[in-house]
């Protein structure tokens, strides 16, 4: 089911060794149904429905200035992005993406991720990545299309956006507009060349990873910003006078200041404006939240040099993103707002998960409870999802800078208040694992437990804090005979090697121990005591699926045809939404024609290598993984139902599964914030 890419570790010195670890770097499934082009037009429909509706708005609204900075940058022509990570990565790809006129230029110093960037087997998968990558990182051909939207009572005959056209003109005798794209010249590059590219740029991004300090004072809380440090360093001795430095990762407020203190250290006789531009992109719907965020908050200092750099990071947002959801305030509220941000969705997963635990009690149910109190707008439906609690890179870490920050200032109360978000979120995976090993008759021994999910959280490959890993680490105190993991979006390879340096290698199956992972669900679940859901993944639902609360929604619906559009010259967003809407109706991954030649992999590359005729790919324009034209499909429950041990268990911690059906196939489901079968014995 996979085709792994297998990645050879980084050969830099050992501190680097050390502080490439915290930054883990999943590999892409090329397998992944994920890949499907039409379900990635399907995502990515909503976000670049609505980045036209806005600039619709924007249109309407639009100030001259805001014209007059789009189409001149401000000036902007080299943007460097330092760490081409989760964040750097795709930030600076849609960048580059929307301002054909700068050159974006990410670097790393991890020779591996850059060179994964450069190729088709990209160090990260996010739906929609690849296609906005294709266009930046390797330019564009001329192309051109009908400007009249596609009648889908000649679908049958149709087979592309050319042929619609030459279908309509035939059959309504008149001729429509032509519109024509101009080729684009590559304008987002990957290099190992830091220093380089720092002197290089007008504006220089700050990506680095800024885990939780493991060591030291404040360990286990405060942040570690040893990279951050170091790049700052790097940009004090090289950046080229005027050149505006953005902090993209989540730090420490008042972190400019120590930017500011180290420039001054090493430039004293010139200013450099700091400015602060939290992500607030999720994993999984990184590309969606890029091209279409709620809002871009810039942080900069009150002198007109600091608002006069804040307008020009502002100008580059604007090329896609309307001017009203670009918020300017002082710098310390910007990078504050980061760590609230996160603060607060943590929180209301710990109160929903809270409240869970009454439920079980007192009969009520979580997903009901959630669905009532979600309408009302004052509270809103969103991050209202019981389970087994938030994983992923950031909310935890971001939780207790913020806590460190509170205890810091002496604010105790303040920083209790937010330790017990932490706290409710561990209790909560123990709730689960002890609800579960009390349904196995309070023992595992003997007995073969099936863990489907292993990332985070569904349509990502990131495995960083998995609330899954947690809840394994637990089960095995209680010696299960087989802990068989699966993951849609994860390779086993990587989950493998993961597990053995976190937990150890002696836990896995292949060294003698328990843990084994599978690439598919039934050969995991097959004579299993108990399956245990740990990740909402949508293919792990039965139907009708429970309600849906609190993440992000998907679109399932097709996407609608975004001409005629108003203009002969259409944004890259209502190009890109027109491809979507093309790919999804014709299944052609470059319906537009607009793609040049995939850059070729080295002689033996390894991933094309795995299981690939790759000569027989070579002519065809694909996106990567695009292989997989079928959607995700559900797992099929009664499958599993019949091949599990009596009495058959599911132990549900993301709430995907419904009872009633689940009951029908003989199978006993416990889960998250219902009074299960745990409570009934
Ligand atoms: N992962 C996510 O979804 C989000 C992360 N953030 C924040 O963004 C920041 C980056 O996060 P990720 O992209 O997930 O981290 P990451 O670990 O995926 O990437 C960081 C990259 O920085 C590189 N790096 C570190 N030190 C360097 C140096 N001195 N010179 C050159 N390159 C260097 C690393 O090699 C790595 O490739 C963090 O502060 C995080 O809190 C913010 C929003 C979302
Ligand atoms: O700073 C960051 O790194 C990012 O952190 C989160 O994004 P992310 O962690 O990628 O994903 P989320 O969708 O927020 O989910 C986080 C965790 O919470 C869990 N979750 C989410 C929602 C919910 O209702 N219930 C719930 O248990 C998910 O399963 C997952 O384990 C934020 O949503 C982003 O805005 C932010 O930029």
């Amino acid at each position: 089911m996979y085709r792994q890419p297998s990645i050879p570790s980084s050969n830099i010195d050992a501190l680097e060794d050390s502080l490439l670890d915290i930054s883990t770097a999943p590999t892409t499934p090329d397998g992944s149904l994920t890949f499907s082009p039409v379900l990635q037009a399907l995502k990515l429909h909503d976000a670049l429905e609505e980045a036209a509706l806005g600039w619709g708005e924007q249109r309407a609204s639009s100030s001259s200035l805001d014209a007059t900075m789009r189409a001149s940058g401000s000036g902007v022509k080299n943007i460097c992005c330092v760490g081409a990570g989760y964040v750097g990565g795709p930030t600076a790809a849609v960048m580059a993406f929307q301002n054909p006129h700068i050159n974006v230029t990410v670097v790393d110093r991890d020779p591996v991720r850059i060179k994964q960037w450069k190729t088709k087997h990209l160090p990260i998968y996010e739906p929609g990545l690849y296609e906005i990558l294709r266009i930046a990182r390797d330019g564009s051909k001329d192309c051109s299309f009908s400007n009249e939207a596609t009648r889908f009572d000649s679908l049958d005959s149709m087979s592309s956006a050319s042929s619609s056209t030459s279908e309509c003109e035939s059959r309504c005798g008149y001729h429509r507009d032509e519109v024509a794209v101009k080729a684009r010249t590559p304008n987002l590059f990957f290099s190992t060349e830091v220093s380089k590219t720092i002197s290089e740029a007008d504006i220089v991004l700050i990506a680095v990873n800024t885990p939780t300090k493991m060591r030291g004072m404040g360990a286990g809380k405060a942040t570690d910003v040893t990279a951050l440090e170091a790049v700052t360093r790097e940009i004090a001795i090289h950046a080229k006078p005027g050149a505006i430095l953005v902090e993209k990762s989540t730090v420490p407020c008042r972190t400019a200041e120590l930017i500011q203190d180290t420039l001054k250290v090493h430039r004293p006789t010139q200013s450099f404006e700091v400015l602060s531009n939290p992500e607030f992109l999720a994993a999984g719907t990184a590309i969606s939240d890029l091209l279409s965020p709620d809002r871009v908050i810039i942080g900069s200092s009150s002198t007109p040099a600091g608002c006069r750099a804040a307008e020009t990071l502002a100008s580059v947002y604007a090329s896609w993103v309307p001017r009203h959801r670009i918020v300017t305030m002082n710098t310390w509220s910007s990078e504050l707002s980061k760590l609230v941000a996160n603060a607060m969705l943590a929180q209301r997963i710990s109160s929903i998960n809270s409240i869970s635990a009454i439920c079980e009690a007192t009969g009520a149910d979580i997903s009901e409870v959630a669905k009532s109190i979600g309408m009302d707008p004052r509270i809103g439906d969103k991050y209202l999802k019981a389970g087994i609690g938030f994983g992923g890179s950031c909310f935890r870490k971001d939780v207790l800078s913020l806590v460190y920050l509170a205890e810091s200032l002496g604010l105790d109360e303040v920083a209790e208040y937010w330790t017990s978000v932490i706290s409710i979120n561990v209790w909560q995976r123990e709730r689960f694992v002890r609800r579960a090993v009390r349904c196995l008759n309070n023992t595992l021994v003997g007995k073969k437990l099936a863990v489907l999910g292993y990332a985070f959280k569904k349509d990502t490959n990131d495995t960083r804090e998995s609330p899954a890993l947690e809840c394994i680490k637990l089960l095995l105190d209680d010696c299960p005979r087989e802990i068989a993991v699966f993951d849609p979006c994860c390779d086993p390879t990587t989950i493998k090697v993961e597990i053995g340096k976190l937990v150890g290698k002696e836990v896995l199956k292949d060294n003698g121990g328990s843990i084994d992972v599978y690439s598919d669900a039934y050969s995991a679940c097959a004579d299993a005591h108990a399956v245990l859901i740990m990740t909402e993944c949508d293919e792990f639902k039965t139907s009708p699926s429970p309600p849906s609360l609190g993440t992000k929604t998907t679109s399932k619906k097709r996407p609608i045809d975004p001409r005629p559009f108003q203009r002969l010259e259409p944004t890259e967003t209502e190009i890109l939404h027109l491809q979507h809407f093309l790919t999804s109706t014709f299944s052609d991954a470059d319906p537009l024609q607009r793609f040049e030649t995939e850059p070729k992999c080295e002689e033996g590359c390894e991933v094309c290598f795995d299981g690939e005729n790759e000569e027989e790919m070579e002519n065809t324009v694909v996106l990567s993984g695009s292989k997989e034209e079928h959607g995700k499909d559900n797992l099929d429950w009664a499958r599993i139902a019949y091949h599990l041990q009596k009495p058959k268990w599911v132990l549900d911690g993301r709430g995907c599964v419904d009872e009633i059906e689940m009951r029908s196939l003989g199978v006993r489901v416990d889960g998250i914030g219902r009074s299960g079968w745990g409570e009934r014995r």
